[in-house]
């Protein structure tokens, strides 16, 4: 059994809650531990990980959340740092899955949150569980 935290970026909350439902389900099936945190948005989410993990209760991470293309430039920004944080992170060594939806509409969103379509909440919780799994195996 393993400690999961679940950082979740609530800017859409039937879409998130989707997601939420998918990771912890896969989390659970497996038999592990899971708490959720909640941060405003995702760009906050690699900063709430990095924090969190110093606190050594957690063995691995599930960055959760939905970015939707609206008329700026700041969908790049908020796609795209969001996962370059998380996957420097994850060059660092930590078992973080990455379900944060970088999407053009709702309905992309839909089927990609729920968990009886693409599951994407689940995959990343997959993801992150396969790491740390790796990191169990590679381990000096
Ligand atoms: N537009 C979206 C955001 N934007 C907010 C940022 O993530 C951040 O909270 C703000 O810039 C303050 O630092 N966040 C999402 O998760 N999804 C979006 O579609
Ligand atoms: C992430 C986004 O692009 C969006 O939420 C912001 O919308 P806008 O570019 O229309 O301000």
């Amino acid at each position: 059994m393993a400690r999961f935290l679940i950082v979740e970026a609530r800017f859409y909350d039937h879409l998130n809650d989707m997601l939420v439902e998918g990771a912890r389900a896969a989390l659970a099936n497996a038999g592990h531990e899971v708490d959720v945190l909640t941060v405003p948005g995702a760009l906050e989410v690699p900063g709430a990980i990095a924090l969190a993990s110093e606190s050594d209760l957690y063995d691995g991470y599930v960055a959760i959340g939905v970015v939707i293309r609206g008329e700026t430039y700041h969908f790049e920004i908020v796609a795209g740092e969001s996962a370059r944080g998380i996957m420097a992170l994850t060059m660092d060594g930590m078992a973080i899955g990455n379900g944060i939806l970088t999407v053009e509409n709702e309905e992309q969103a839909l089927v990609r949150a729920d968990p009886s379509q693409k599951d994407k909440g689940g995959e990343a919780a997959k993801a992150a569980m396969a790491l740390l799994d790796l990191q169990t195996r590679f381990a000096a």
